[in-house]
């Protein structure tokens, strides 16, 4: 019995042993083949030409600050399956300084639009104009130092919760105070006081005291600080949506921000987070170029100087909300569906509250 004993307690040990070697493996190749891509991707070429004209344009004066121009634009992702182009035949202006407001149903182009006024794409055919030159003809680098952009997409590093703030002005990366003004714009300030370290906690860790080989007693001071170093952070959805946003005003600090372009960052926020997102977004970009994709119609869309209403990769109407809604057609009807949703909602909320109460 006790050599059955015995052979079964290897066999299990030698199982174990060998799980842990294929899970290393496992982790090695995989570490390999993230490796292989990171080098693959920084060798792919940048299909987006650089321009040559400086920009702002040094001789240029307010007239010539003429705004956006998006004329005639058609455009197919590379590779793209679907039997229609992203965009087709779009056209409309956004003056300098102004405030548009894209919406539209889901797939109808709305961030397209954003990608190819940003440059992440060029326009297959058609001209994407900003202050009356193709935006092709200038320098990249002066047109992405001039760009705010807050979309879903970006991340959040493995940095501090300040850093990842201060990267948007990555010269002042270290200035608490310009971090904690614009945590507070961007709604996060709430966010640092939760924790004791504030805007110095540690978001993700890359380090590991396994990997010095510490002792428990010798370097017990030292295990201790890499290990409060080292414990992760998690924030949720909402926070990290307004930590990025914080980032981007941040960013305003720079005072070279000529567009902001703003595509639906606030999904994760609950409705009040929401309004105060877009409220201080809208004062702190005020005289500047601004754009904003949204699924949510309400107060944006009233303050929008020129709405674009897509459908189907192609612009159904435009104007102001006033006249839109005098058209009575596909933003009328969108945003009916909404009032209506908004309505019954507060008829639902009003009866749970009366029930609860009586
Ligand atoms: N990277 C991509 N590669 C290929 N096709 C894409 C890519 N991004 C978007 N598309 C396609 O282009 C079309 C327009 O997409 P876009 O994201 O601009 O729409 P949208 O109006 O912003 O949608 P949503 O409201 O869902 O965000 C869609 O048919 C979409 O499937």
């Amino acid at each position: 019995m006790s050599s059955i004993a015995i052979l079964q307690q290897y066999s299990s040990s030698l199982n174990y042993s060998l799980q842990m070697l294929f899970w290393d493996a496992d982790k090695v190749s995989k570490c390999v083949t993230d490796i292989k891509i990171l080098y693959e991707t920084a060798n792919i070429k940048n299909k987006v030409t650089d321009g040559d004209v400086v920009y702002p344009r040094p001789s240029a004066d307010t007239s010539e600050s003429k705004g956006m121009e998006i004329d005639n634009v058609s455009f197919a992702y590379p590779g793209e399956k679907s039997k229609e182009s992203a965009l087709r035949d779009v056209s409309f202006q956004v003056p300098a300084g102004a405030l548009a407001v894209i919406v539209g149903a889901n797939g109808s182009g709305k961030s397209t639009i954003i990608k190819l006024l940003t440059r992440m794409y060029d326009a297959d055919s058609g001209t994407v104009r900003v202050d009356e030159l193709p935006i092709a003809d200038y320098r990249l680098a002066d047109l992405r130092q001039t760009q705010a952009t807050l979309t879903q997409d970006h991340e959040l590093y493995p940095l501090t919760l300040g850093e990842n703030i201060g990267l948007g002005y990555s010269e002042h990366v270290d200035d608490e105070a310009m971090i904690m003004q614009a945590a507070r714009d961007g709604g996060a300030a709430t966010l640092l006081d939760k924790f004791t370290d504030g805007a110095k906690t540690n978001l993700k860790p890359v380090l590991t005291a396994y990997g010095y080989h510490l002792d428990d007693e010798k370097h017990k001071t030292l295990k201790t600080v890499l290990g409060k170093l080292e414990n992760p952070t998690g924030v949720s959805g909402g926070e990290k949506q307004r930590l990025v946003a914080a980032r981007t005003f941040m960013r305003f600090r720079t005072g070279k921000i000529k567009l902001l372009s703003v595509d639906e960052p606030s999904s994760a926020l609950d409705p009040t987070g929401e309004f105060e997102l877009f409220e201080r977004l809208r004062q702190t970009g005020e005289g500047k170029t601004m754009i904003f994709v949204t699924h949510r119609f309400g107060h944006l869309t009233k303050h929008a100087d020129i709405i674009i209403c897509m459908k189907e990769g192609k612009v159904a109407e435009s104007g102001t909300h006033k006249e839109l809604m005098a058209l009575d057609g596909e933003y009328a009807s969108l945003y009916n569906v909404q009032a209506l949703a908004f309505k019954e909602s507060e008829v639902r909320l009003a009866v749970r509250t009366f029930f609860a109460r009586n």
